[in-house]
Protein backbone atom coordinates (compact mmCIF):
# COMPACT_ATOMS: atom_id res chain seq x y z
CA UNK A 1 0.00 0.00 0.00
CA UNK A 2 1.32 3.72 -1.13
CA UNK A 3 0.08 6.98 0.31
CA UNK A 4 -0.99 9.09 -2.30
CA UNK A 5 0.67 12.57 0.00
CA UNK A 6 -1.99 15.54 -0.55
CA UNK A 7 0.53 17.51 1.92
CA UNK A 8 3.59 17.15 -0.40
CA UNK A 9 1.58 17.47 -3.54
CA UNK A 10 0.14 20.48 -2.85
CA UNK A 11 3.47 22.10 -1.39
CA UNK A 12 5.14 21.11 -4.72
CA UNK A 13 2.19 22.95 -6.50
CA UNK A 14 2.28 25.75 -3.89
CA UNK A 15 6.87 26.06 -5.31
CA UNK A 16 5.81 25.89 -8.92
CA UNK A 17 3.74 28.60 -8.45
CA UNK A 18 5.99 30.83 -5.81
CA UNK A 19 8.55 30.86 -8.96
CA UNK A 20 5.79 31.77 -11.33
CA UNK A 21 4.92 34.53 -9.30
CA UNK A 22 8.44 35.98 -8.93
CA UNK A 23 9.04 35.72 -12.35
CA UNK A 24 5.93 38.38 -12.43
CA UNK A 25 6.69 40.77 -10.04
CA UNK A 26 10.35 40.65 -11.83
CA UNK A 27 8.79 41.88 -15.11
CA UNK A 28 6.91 43.90 -13.59
CA UNK A 29 3.53 42.30 -14.13
CA UNK A 30 0.71 42.13 -11.62
CA UNK A 31 0.24 39.43 -9.48
CA UNK A 32 -2.74 37.30 -8.71
CA UNK A 33 -5.53 38.02 -6.55
CA UNK A 34 -8.02 36.23 -4.83
CA UNK A 35 -11.19 37.61 -3.05
CA UNK A 36 -12.55 35.15 -0.46
CA UNK A 37 -16.66 35.87 0.93
CA UNK A 38 -17.54 34.61 4.09
CA UNK A 39 -20.69 34.70 5.28
CA UNK A 40 -21.15 33.66 9.04
CA UNK A 41 -18.84 32.35 11.78
CA UNK A 42 -19.14 28.25 10.64
CA UNK A 43 -15.99 26.86 12.12
CA UNK A 44 -14.93 24.77 9.48
CA UNK A 45 -15.52 27.21 7.07
CA UNK A 46 -13.04 29.68 8.76
CA UNK A 47 -10.88 27.04 8.66
CA UNK A 48 -11.32 26.47 4.86
CA UNK A 49 -11.18 30.30 4.02
CA UNK A 50 -8.47 31.29 6.68
CA UNK A 51 -6.29 28.17 4.89
CA UNK A 52 -6.77 29.50 1.69
CA UNK A 53 -6.02 33.37 2.73
CA UNK A 54 -2.60 31.95 4.25
CA UNK A 55 -1.90 30.11 1.67
CA UNK A 56 -2.37 32.98 -0.72
CA UNK A 57 0.08 34.77 0.96
CA UNK A 58 2.82 32.34 1.52
CA UNK A 59 3.12 32.44 -2.51
CA UNK A 60 2.91 35.91 -2.92
CA UNK A 61 -0.91 35.88 -4.44
CA UNK A 62 -2.60 39.32 -3.21
CA UNK A 63 -6.10 38.50 -1.47
CA UNK A 64 -8.44 39.97 0.22
CA UNK A 65 -11.03 38.36 2.63
CA UNK A 66 -14.64 39.66 2.76
CA UNK A 67 -16.29 38.69 6.06
CA UNK A 68 -19.97 39.05 5.81
CA UNK A 69 -22.62 38.69 8.85
CA UNK A 70 -24.69 35.46 8.71
CA UNK A 71 -27.96 38.10 8.57
CA UNK A 72 -26.97 40.03 5.38
CA UNK A 73 -29.69 40.11 2.36
CA UNK A 74 -28.98 37.91 -0.60
CA UNK A 75 -29.03 41.05 -2.16
CA UNK A 76 -25.82 42.48 -0.19
CA UNK A 77 -24.33 39.79 -1.06
CA UNK A 78 -24.95 39.80 -4.90
CA UNK A 79 -23.78 43.69 -4.84
CA UNK A 80 -20.48 42.90 -3.31
CA UNK A 81 -20.22 40.28 -5.63
CA UNK A 82 -20.75 42.48 -8.59
CA UNK A 83 -18.16 45.14 -6.71
CA UNK A 84 -15.65 42.07 -7.19
CA UNK A 85 -16.88 41.57 -10.55
CA UNK A 86 -15.99 45.13 -11.42
CA UNK A 87 -12.75 45.33 -9.50
CA UNK A 88 -9.81 45.04 -12.46
CA UNK A 89 -7.44 44.00 -9.66
CA UNK A 90 -9.39 40.83 -8.48
CA UNK A 91 -8.72 38.01 -10.78
CA UNK A 92 -10.50 35.04 -8.74
CA UNK A 93 -13.82 35.00 -6.36
CA UNK A 94 -15.02 32.46 -4.09
CA UNK A 95 -17.74 32.36 -2.01
CA UNK A 96 -17.53 29.80 0.71
CA UNK A 97 -20.40 27.01 0.82
CA UNK A 98 -22.61 26.43 2.34
CA UNK A 99 -24.48 29.72 2.74
CA UNK A 100 -27.45 30.60 5.21
CA UNK A 101 -30.42 29.01 4.55
CA UNK A 102 -32.00 32.29 2.76
CA UNK A 103 -30.05 33.21 0.42
CA UNK A 104 -29.93 30.91 -3.06
CA UNK A 105 -26.64 28.99 -3.94
CA UNK A 106 -27.80 29.31 -7.11
CA UNK A 107 -28.06 33.07 -7.73
CA UNK A 108 -25.01 33.51 -5.96
CA UNK A 109 -23.07 31.42 -7.85
CA UNK A 110 -24.73 32.54 -11.27
CA UNK A 111 -23.36 36.02 -10.28
CA UNK A 112 -19.72 35.66 -10.02
CA UNK A 113 -18.00 36.38 -13.82
CA UNK A 114 -16.86 33.47 -15.29
CA UNK A 115 -13.68 34.88 -16.18
CA UNK A 116 -13.10 35.10 -12.20
CA UNK A 117 -15.01 31.81 -11.45
CA UNK A 118 -11.86 29.80 -9.62
CA UNK A 119 -14.09 27.83 -7.53
CA UNK A 120 -15.40 26.10 -11.39
CA UNK A 121 -18.96 26.34 -10.34
CA UNK A 122 -20.63 28.70 -12.70
CA UNK A 123 -22.52 27.13 -15.20
CA UNK A 124 -20.41 28.47 -17.92
CA UNK A 125 -17.57 26.77 -16.08
CA UNK A 126 -19.14 23.28 -15.90
CA UNK A 127 -20.47 23.13 -19.70
CA UNK A 128 -16.95 23.73 -20.92
CA UNK A 129 -15.58 21.30 -18.41
CA UNK A 130 -18.22 18.08 -19.58
CA UNK A 131 -17.38 19.50 -23.39
CA UNK A 132 -13.46 19.61 -22.27
CA UNK A 133 -13.13 23.44 -23.11
CA UNK A 134 -9.97 24.93 -21.51
CA UNK A 135 -12.09 26.57 -18.43
CA UNK A 136 -11.89 26.52 -14.48
CA UNK A 137 -11.84 23.13 -12.67
CA UNK A 138 -13.47 22.67 -9.51
CA UNK A 139 -10.78 22.70 -6.57
CA UNK A 140 -11.30 19.36 -5.08
CA UNK A 141 -11.82 17.12 -8.31
CA UNK A 142 -8.96 18.93 -10.40
CA UNK A 143 -6.88 18.56 -6.85
CA UNK A 144 -7.29 14.72 -7.08
CA UNK A 145 -6.37 14.72 -10.83
CA UNK A 146 -3.41 16.55 -10.15
CA UNK A 147 -2.16 14.21 -7.43
CA UNK A 148 -2.91 10.94 -10.04
CA UNK A 149 -0.80 12.73 -12.72
CA UNK A 150 2.11 13.85 -10.03
CA UNK A 151 2.20 9.93 -8.99
CA UNK A 152 2.01 9.07 -12.52
CA UNK A 153 -0.97 6.61 -12.32
CA UNK A 154 -2.26 5.34 -15.67
CA UNK A 155 -6.39 5.42 -14.91
CA UNK A 156 -6.84 4.24 -18.73
CA UNK A 157 -9.33 1.68 -18.94
CA UNK A 158 -10.11 1.68 -15.13
CA UNK A 159 -13.42 1.23 -13.48
CA UNK A 160 -13.93 3.93 -11.14
CA UNK A 161 -16.83 4.25 -8.69
CA UNK A 162 -17.88 7.84 -7.13
CA UNK A 163 -19.44 7.64 -4.75
CA UNK A 164 -21.67 11.38 -4.74
CA UNK A 165 -23.08 13.36 -7.01
CA UNK A 166 -22.92 17.01 -5.22
CA UNK A 167 -21.45 19.93 -7.76
CA UNK A 168 -18.60 20.72 -6.13
CA UNK A 169 -16.81 17.20 -5.56
CA UNK A 170 -19.03 13.47 -7.32
CA UNK A 171 -20.34 15.46 -10.50
CA UNK A 172 -17.37 17.37 -11.61
CA UNK A 173 -15.30 14.28 -10.15
CA UNK A 174 -17.35 11.64 -12.61
CA UNK A 175 -16.89 14.22 -15.47
CA UNK A 176 -13.14 14.52 -15.30
CA UNK A 177 -12.62 10.89 -14.87
CA UNK A 178 -14.30 9.80 -18.12
CA UNK A 179 -12.69 12.42 -20.42
CA UNK A 180 -10.27 11.43 -22.63
CA UNK A 181 -7.15 12.41 -20.69
CA UNK A 182 -4.60 11.15 -18.63
CA UNK A 183 -5.30 10.84 -16.21
CA UNK A 184 -9.27 10.09 -16.95
CA UNK A 185 -9.88 7.48 -19.25
CA UNK A 186 -11.94 5.74 -16.73
CA UNK A 187 -15.17 3.51 -16.99
CA UNK A 188 -17.04 5.89 -14.22
CA UNK A 189 -20.21 4.78 -12.07
CA UNK A 190 -21.65 7.37 -9.76
CA UNK A 191 -23.42 6.47 -6.69
CA UNK A 192 -25.51 8.84 -4.31
CA UNK A 193 -28.63 7.86 -1.51
CA UNK A 194 -31.24 5.74 -3.76
CA UNK A 195 -27.80 3.49 -5.23
CA UNK A 196 -29.14 0.15 -4.60
CA UNK A 197 -25.85 -2.40 -4.78
CA UNK A 198 -23.18 0.26 -3.72
CA UNK A 199 -21.67 -2.51 -2.17
CA UNK A 200 -21.17 -4.57 -5.46
CA UNK A 201 -20.30 -1.30 -7.16
CA UNK A 202 -17.31 -0.59 -4.92
CA UNK A 203 -16.18 -4.33 -5.09
CA UNK A 204 -16.16 -4.18 -8.95
CA UNK A 205 -13.83 -0.76 -8.78
CA UNK A 206 -10.53 0.25 -9.78
CA UNK A 207 -10.54 3.20 -8.48
CA UNK A 208 -13.50 4.34 -5.31
CA UNK A 209 -13.86 8.24 -4.59
CA UNK A 210 -15.52 8.51 -1.51
CA UNK A 211 -17.47 11.74 -1.65
CA UNK A 212 -20.51 11.21 0.61
CA UNK A 213 -19.75 12.64 3.89
CA UNK A 214 -20.34 9.86 6.67
CA UNK A 215 -17.09 8.56 8.09
CA UNK A 216 -15.88 5.44 7.68
CA UNK A 217 -18.37 4.62 5.39
CA UNK A 218 -16.52 2.63 3.16
CA UNK A 219 -15.08 -0.53 4.69
CA UNK A 220 -12.88 -3.46 3.98
CA UNK A 221 -15.21 -5.54 2.72
CA UNK A 222 -16.28 -3.13 -0.15
CA UNK A 223 -12.86 -2.97 -1.65
CA UNK A 224 -10.80 -5.18 -4.03
CA UNK A 225 -7.38 -6.24 -3.80
CA UNK A 226 -5.16 -3.21 -5.65
CA UNK A 227 -7.76 -0.47 -5.91
CA UNK A 228 -6.87 2.81 -5.74
CA UNK A 229 -9.13 4.44 -2.84
CA UNK A 230 -9.61 8.49 -2.51
CA UNK A 231 -11.05 9.54 0.65
CA UNK A 232 -12.63 13.53 -0.07
CA UNK A 233 -14.79 13.06 3.14
CA UNK A 234 -14.21 15.15 5.91
CA UNK A 235 -16.30 15.52 9.03
CA UNK A 236 -15.34 16.85 12.54
CA UNK A 237 -16.67 14.26 15.27
CA UNK A 238 -16.11 15.05 18.70
CA UNK A 239 -12.77 13.86 20.61
CA UNK A 240 -12.02 15.34 24.11
CA UNK A 241 -8.51 13.45 24.01
CA UNK A 242 -8.08 16.04 20.76
CA UNK A 243 -6.34 19.62 21.00
CA UNK A 244 -9.07 21.00 19.20
CA UNK A 245 -11.76 18.89 20.69
CA UNK A 246 -12.52 16.99 17.48
CA UNK A 247 -10.93 14.24 15.14
CA UNK A 248 -11.04 15.00 11.72
CA UNK A 249 -12.60 11.61 9.56
CA UNK A 250 -12.77 10.48 6.03
CA UNK A 251 -15.68 8.68 4.04
CA UNK A 252 -12.83 5.60 4.65
CA UNK A 253 -12.24 3.17 7.45
CA UNK A 254 -8.45 3.69 6.66
CA UNK A 255 -6.51 1.30 8.85
CA UNK A 256 -9.04 -1.53 7.80
CA UNK A 257 -8.82 -0.45 4.10
CA UNK A 258 -5.46 0.85 3.74
CA UNK A 259 -3.64 -2.98 3.50
CA UNK A 260 -5.97 -3.75 0.32
CA UNK A 261 -5.15 -0.75 -1.62
CA UNK A 262 -2.59 -0.21 -4.10
CA UNK A 263 -2.87 3.76 -3.39
CA UNK A 264 -4.94 5.55 -0.69
CA UNK A 265 -5.27 8.96 0.33
CA UNK A 266 -5.15 9.50 4.22
CA UNK A 267 -7.53 12.37 6.17
CA UNK A 268 -5.95 14.45 6.74
CA UNK A 269 -3.06 15.78 4.28
CA UNK A 270 -4.73 14.10 1.11
CA UNK A 271 -7.41 15.43 -0.94
CA UNK A 272 -7.71 18.42 1.30
CA UNK A 273 -4.65 20.22 1.04
CA UNK A 274 -4.89 19.78 -2.99
CA UNK A 275 -8.07 21.24 -2.97
CA UNK A 276 -6.25 24.50 -1.97
CA UNK A 277 -3.65 24.09 -3.95
CA UNK A 278 -5.81 23.45 -6.99
CA UNK A 279 -7.52 26.75 -6.08
CA UNK A 280 -4.01 28.48 -5.84
CA UNK A 281 -3.32 27.42 -9.65
CA UNK A 282 -7.10 28.08 -11.18
CA UNK A 283 -6.45 31.94 -9.38
CA UNK A 284 -2.52 32.04 -11.04
CA UNK A 285 -4.66 31.13 -14.78
CA UNK A 286 -7.36 33.77 -13.76
CA UNK A 287 -4.70 36.26 -13.60
CA UNK A 288 -2.87 35.23 -16.74
CA UNK A 289 -5.28 36.16 -19.10
CA UNK A 290 -4.74 39.42 -18.52
CA UNK A 291 -1.32 39.80 -19.04
N1 LIG B 1 -11.25 17.44 1.11
C1 LIG B 1 -11.85 18.45 0.51
O1 LIG B 1 -11.21 19.29 -0.07
C2 LIG B 1 -13.34 18.52 0.48
C3 LIG B 1 -14.05 17.67 1.28
N2 LIG B 1 -15.41 17.69 1.24
C4 LIG B 1 -16.08 16.68 2.07
O2 LIG B 1 -16.56 15.65 1.21
C5 LIG B 1 -17.80 15.15 1.68
C6 LIG B 1 -18.85 15.32 0.59
O3 LIG B 1 -19.02 16.69 0.32
P1 LIG B 1 -20.17 17.25 -0.66
O4 LIG B 1 -20.05 16.60 -1.97
O5 LIG B 1 -20.13 18.71 -0.56
O6 LIG B 1 -21.46 16.67 0.11
P2 LIG B 1 -23.02 16.66 -0.25
O7 LIG B 1 -23.70 16.39 1.05
O8 LIG B 1 -23.38 17.83 -1.06
O9 LIG B 1 -23.16 15.38 -1.18
C7 LIG B 1 -23.09 14.09 -0.68
C8 LIG B 1 -23.42 13.09 -1.77
O10 LIG B 1 -23.30 11.78 -1.24
C9 LIG B 1 -24.50 11.07 -1.47
N3 LIG B 1 -24.76 10.18 -0.33
C10 LIG B 1 -25.04 10.51 0.94
N4 LIG B 1 -25.22 9.41 1.69
C11 LIG B 1 -25.04 8.36 0.88
C12 LIG B 1 -25.09 6.94 1.06
N5 LIG B 1 -25.38 6.41 2.24
N6 LIG B 1 -24.84 6.15 0.00
C13 LIG B 1 -24.55 6.68 -1.21
N7 LIG B 1 -24.48 8.01 -1.45
C14 LIG B 1 -24.72 8.84 -0.42
C15 LIG B 1 -25.58 12.09 -1.61
O11 LIG B 1 -26.64 11.54 -2.38
P3 LIG B 1 -27.96 12.41 -2.82
O12 LIG B 1 -27.51 13.25 -3.96
O13 LIG B 1 -28.92 11.39 -3.21
O14 LIG B 1 -28.34 13.20 -1.61
C16 LIG B 1 -24.86 13.23 -2.32
O15 LIG B 1 -24.85 13.04 -3.71
C17 LIG B 1 -18.06 15.90 2.97
O16 LIG B 1 -17.52 15.15 4.05
C18 LIG B 1 -17.27 17.18 2.81
O17 LIG B 1 -16.89 17.74 4.04
C19 LIG B 1 -16.09 18.51 0.40
C20 LIG B 1 -15.43 19.38 -0.41
C21 LIG B 1 -13.99 19.47 -0.41
N1 LIG C 1 -16.87 27.80 -2.53
C1 LIG C 1 -16.30 26.76 -1.93
N2 LIG C 1 -15.16 26.25 -2.44
C2 LIG C 1 -14.56 25.18 -1.84
O1 LIG C 1 -13.49 24.70 -2.32
C3 LIG C 1 -15.14 24.63 -0.65
C4 LIG C 1 -16.33 25.20 -0.17
N3 LIG C 1 -16.88 26.25 -0.82
N4 LIG C 1 -16.93 24.70 0.94
C5 LIG C 1 -16.38 23.60 1.69
C6 LIG C 1 -15.46 22.73 0.90
C7 LIG C 1 -14.45 22.00 1.75
N5 LIG C 1 -13.15 22.44 1.31
C8 LIG C 1 -11.95 22.08 1.90
C9 LIG C 1 -10.78 22.77 1.71
C10 LIG C 1 -9.61 22.44 2.37
C11 LIG C 1 -9.57 21.37 3.24
C12 LIG C 1 -8.31 21.08 4.00
O2 LIG C 1 -7.33 21.79 3.90
N6 LIG C 1 -8.27 20.00 4.80
C13 LIG C 1 -7.13 19.63 5.63
C14 LIG C 1 -7.48 19.69 7.10
C15 LIG C 1 -8.10 20.98 7.55
C16 LIG C 1 -8.57 20.96 9.01
O3 LIG C 1 -7.68 20.94 9.90
O4 LIG C 1 -9.79 20.97 9.28
C17 LIG C 1 -6.71 18.19 5.29
O5 LIG C 1 -7.56 17.43 4.82
O6 LIG C 1 -5.56 17.87 5.53
C18 LIG C 1 -10.72 20.66 3.43
C19 LIG C 1 -11.89 20.99 2.77
C20 LIG C 1 -13.31 23.38 0.34
N7 LIG C 1 -14.59 23.57 0.05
Amino acid sequence: MKILDGQLVSQATKDELKIKVAQLVAEGKKVPHLAAILVGTNGASETYVGSKVRTCEEIGFRSTLVRLEDTISEYKLLETIEQLNNDMDVDGILVQLPLPKHISDEKVINAIHPSKDVDGFHPVSVGKMVQSLPTFIPATPHGIMLMLEHYKINTKGMHAVVIGRSNIVGRPMSILLSANTNPGNCTVTICHSATKNLKELCLQADIIVAALGRPEFVTADMVKDGAIVIDVGITRVADATKKRGYALKGDVQFDTVSPKCSWITPVPGGVGPMTIAALMKNTYNACLTKH
